[in-house]
């Protein structure tokens, strides 16, 4: 089929294994695996992405050295290229950080860790992440982190969402981020970061608080996306 992924490993990344192990059951590939400290990518790679964790015990900040690590400079000219990266969780955390992304994550409102699923509202339906789900549409997914506020100021809140780049919103307060936003999505719609782990929910729920399959159906939008292109 032709889906060439890599995920990236840092010290303290926890989540690069399940991520790997999400894009090759929904893609039939094998995901190639990418040390923090290569300074270049293999070639041809179709999806980048950047998992959940702690990269670097979160020192700093959560994402900071990750952001400023040798393999980094290789993702972000990727992505100036149009290379699609996901970062999830931690990986939001480094896009922010390298400034792929806009904004930051700041602390908890409530200062807690919150480790839960929760529910998100689909807002955007044209990206590769989100094409085949509709406006709207609610998804369960979990989410487990610290620093997970969303700050942005007023005037990139109100342009992030006037250009349709707020991807997913959580329908309740998990954190205090501005206007809920769970998930954004860079200008040309290819860099996404999301707090919510989709990597987590790409089974059939053996419980209702547990798993889920709604994670799955957005590596299918990935995968049907580019892989129809
Ligand atoms: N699960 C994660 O990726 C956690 C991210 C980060 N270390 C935090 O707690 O905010």
């Amino acid at each position: 089929m032709g889906f060439k992924a890599g995920v990236i490993t840092f010290p303290g990344s926890n989540c690069d294994r399940d991520m790997a192990v999400a894009l090759e059951a929904v893609s039939g590939e094998p995901a190639i695996r990418i040390w923090h400290g290569d300074a270049d990518l293999p070639d041809g790679l179709d999806f980048i992405a950047l998992p959940g964790g702690f990269s670097y015990g979160d020192y700093l900040r959560s994402g900071a050295m990750a952001a400023r690590s040798p393999v980094l400079r290789a993702v972000v000219s990727a992505a100036n290229r149009g290379v699609p990266v996901l970062g999830v969780c931690n990986g939001f955390q480094v896009l922010t950080e390298s400034g792929l992304l806009p904004g930051a994550l700041m602390r908890n409102a409530g200062q807690t860790f919150v480790c839960r699923t929760v529910d998100l509202e689909v807002v955007n339906t044209t990206s590769i992440y989100t094409s085949g789900f509709e406006q709207g549409q609610n998804l369960r997914i979990p989410v487990a982190h610290h620093d997970g506020n969303y700050f942005a100021d007023e005037a990139t809140l109100d342009a992030l969402e006037g250009d349709g780049r707020v991807a997913f919103r959580y329908t309740d307060d998990v954190n205090g981020s501005r206007r809920n936003i769970a998930g954004v999505l860079s200008a040309n719609g290819r860099v996404l970061g999301m707090m919510p782990h989709p990597e987590r929910a790409i089974e059939p729920a053996s419980h209702p608080s547990l798993g889920g399959e709604d994670g799955r159906a957005l590596f299918e939008n990935v995968i049907n996306s580019l892989v129809a292109a």
